[in-house]
């Protein structure tokens, strides 16, 4: 990477969720427009690192810092508002509004940070077709398949232009082809449009198409290729 100033950086961060250790001490950080996999086995952190990264949970201990900010010092308002403008994120299940079209999910929150709805309308139109999701515009989640909803998903993660992408396990409930259409899609776009991404994934297939991967071990990182 050309760029060694890191966008994102996560220091010594522990986090138990009531006595369970999920975050034991783990460190990572992530560079302007890098892809970035986190691999590991089920209950090694990764979702509580990805979390705690995206300002959605606390650490108890450790600092998360975002350009110049330290996420632990943010009122909430300002840490919403990085979520709003300057992250965006992606979950196993696409998590689309189910009652909303495809075009209305993606529209959202352009309107949200306020967008006139016909503007916001033709900009999630632009969006859904860079992800290939053409002539489903006023389907609902329920109407589409699994492959088409997710990509409709990354459409709306990335609409507003975040700096961040955070994607848990976003082919985790998809077959191998729609998984790489996803994986093709999002990779693509986030390249294009210089957009880091932080994908947590146990699947080796998917973690192919990052920059540079790292595991979680026990809530902390290991490096690459140490055996358990
Ligand atoms: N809300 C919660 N309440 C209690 N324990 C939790 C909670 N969330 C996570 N844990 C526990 O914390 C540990 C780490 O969980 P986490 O979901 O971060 O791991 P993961 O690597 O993402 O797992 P998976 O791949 O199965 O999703 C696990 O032992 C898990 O059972």
């Amino acid at each position: 990477m050309s760029n060694p100033v890191p966008l994102l950086a996560a220091r010594g961060l522990t986090k138990a969720h009531g006595r369970t250790p999920a975050l034991r001490g783990a460190s990572v950080e992530l560079r302007p427009g890098e892809i970035l996999a986190v691999t590991g086995a089920s209950g090694s952190g990764k979702s509580t690192l990805l979390h705690c990264l995206a300002g959605i949970v606390r650490p108890d201990e450790g600092s998360v810092t975002y350009g110049g900010e330290r996420l632990e010092e943010l009122s909430e308002k300002r840490l919403s508002e990085l979520r709003r403008t300057e992250f965006g994120v992606v979950f196993q299940f696409g998590q689309l509004i189910p009652e909303l079209t495809a075009l209305d999910n993606v529209a959202l929150p352009l309107m949200l940070g306020g967008a006139a709805r016909a503007e916001a309308r033709a900009r999630a139109a632009e969006w859904l077709e860079r992800f290939g999701v053409r002539g489903q515009e006023g389907l609902r989640p329920g109407e589409m398949s699994g492959g088409q909803a997710q990509r409709a998903a990354l459409a709306r993660a990335l609409v507003t232009g975040p700096k961040v992408v955070f994607a848990d396990e976003p082919t985790g409930a998809l077959d191998s082809l729609a998984s790489e259409q996803v994986m093709t899609a999002l990779t693509h776009t986030a390249r294009e449009s210089g957009t880091a991404v932080l994908l947590i994934t146990h699947d080796a297939q998917t973690a192919a198409y990052a920059d540079r991967e790292v595991q979680l071990r026990d809530g902390a990182v290991v490096p690459l290729g140490v055996s358990a």
